[in-house]
């Protein structure tokens, strides 16, 4: 057994990545990424696009063949089906919010919860709101829409319900594939601080475009350039190194780059205000 302890060390529910390669056909996407992530920290992956952060986080799930490892605490990913690697505890967003519009956020809730519940406890669900759903529907601010229809959410309300299924799942690793696109600027300042609150007791690995919300909650990043790690480290790490910077300029426009060269106080020493 692994040391259990908080704050971005070792746990059994650590994900560890090491020489990670996918190749499709004979295009290698992802070609030996190594990286780790804890609980405690908010862990980001990010890179232009076509960099390899979907595909490495399809190999850790499973939907792509991959060599290299894979690790929760101690077990090997790689090689596992899907479904598996879901019951241990790696649970996935997609970029589209996959949640049933037709069904209520409760409804929708009860049937992520059902896969990792035994008929009995199901039946005693139904007769009220099961403890799991409750904390979920707490923790990510949903609890006054029980009754809506998932299909009118706004769409930052659809991307927290897709975070809540994965929680009464009881996901240990959430790995978050651009949780922040199309949100206004108070929603994702919302998924931030949510996925602070998550981050405590689980692994959050988050793959985001937007840097603004990056350089505001990552404790760390790796940066993914060509299917390889160009850089890693603090956001003030990663954004003062030069091969970030000229990736960036060449690849990512003018806006971005702006956005990678700013620095923020807060974040300028060795990590964020969540580590104080
Ligand atoms: N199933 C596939 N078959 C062939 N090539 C693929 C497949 N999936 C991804 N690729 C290629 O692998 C590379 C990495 O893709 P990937 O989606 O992982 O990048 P990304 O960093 O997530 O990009 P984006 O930010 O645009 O989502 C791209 O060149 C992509 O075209």
């Amino acid at each position: 057994m692994t040391e259990r302890r908080g704050g971005g060390g070792m746990t059994d529910d650590s994900l560890v990545v090491t020489d990670l390669r996918v190749e499709f056909s004979g295009f290698v996407a992802v070609d030996g990424v190594s990286f780790d992530a804890h609980p405690g920290e908010v862990r980001f992956l990010i890179g232009p696009n076509g960099a390899g952060k979907t595909t490495c986080i399809d190999a850790i799930t499973g939907l792509s063949r991959a060599t290299g490892s894979a690790r929760l605490g101690e077990r090997e990913l790689l090689g596992r089906p899907v479904h598996k690697i879901v019951r241990l505890g790696v649970g996935r967003t997609f970029q589209t919010a996959s949640v049933f519009d037709e069904l209520s956020v409760l409804q929708n809730l009860d049937i992520a919860a059902g896969l990792h519940r035994r008929s009995t406890s199901l039946l005693r669900a139904r007769r009220g709101v099961d403890a799991s759903v409750e904390q979920a529907l707490e923790e990510t601010g949903l609890a006054g829409e029980l009754t809506t229809p998932a299909g009118i959410l706004s769409h930052g309300q659809k991307q927290w319900l897709e975070i809540a299924m994965l929680l009464v799942q009881d996901a240990r690793v959430l790995l978050l594939d651009e949780p922040v696109a199309g949100m206004s600027h108070d929603e994702r300042t919302a998924t931030g601080e949510l996925l602070q609150r998550i981050a405590a007791k689980r692994t959050v690995l988050v793959v985001e475009h937007d840097m603004d919300f990056m350089r505001r909650f990552a404790t760390r990043v790796t940066v993914l350039h060509q299917g390889k790690v160009l850089s890693q480290g603090t956001v003030a790490e990663v954004q003062a190194d030069p091969k970030v910077q000229e990736v960036y300029l060449g690849t990512a426009g003018a806006a971005t780059t702006a956005a990678m060269a700013v620095v923020p106080e807060a974040a300028a020493g060795t990590h964020t205000a969540e580590e104080d």
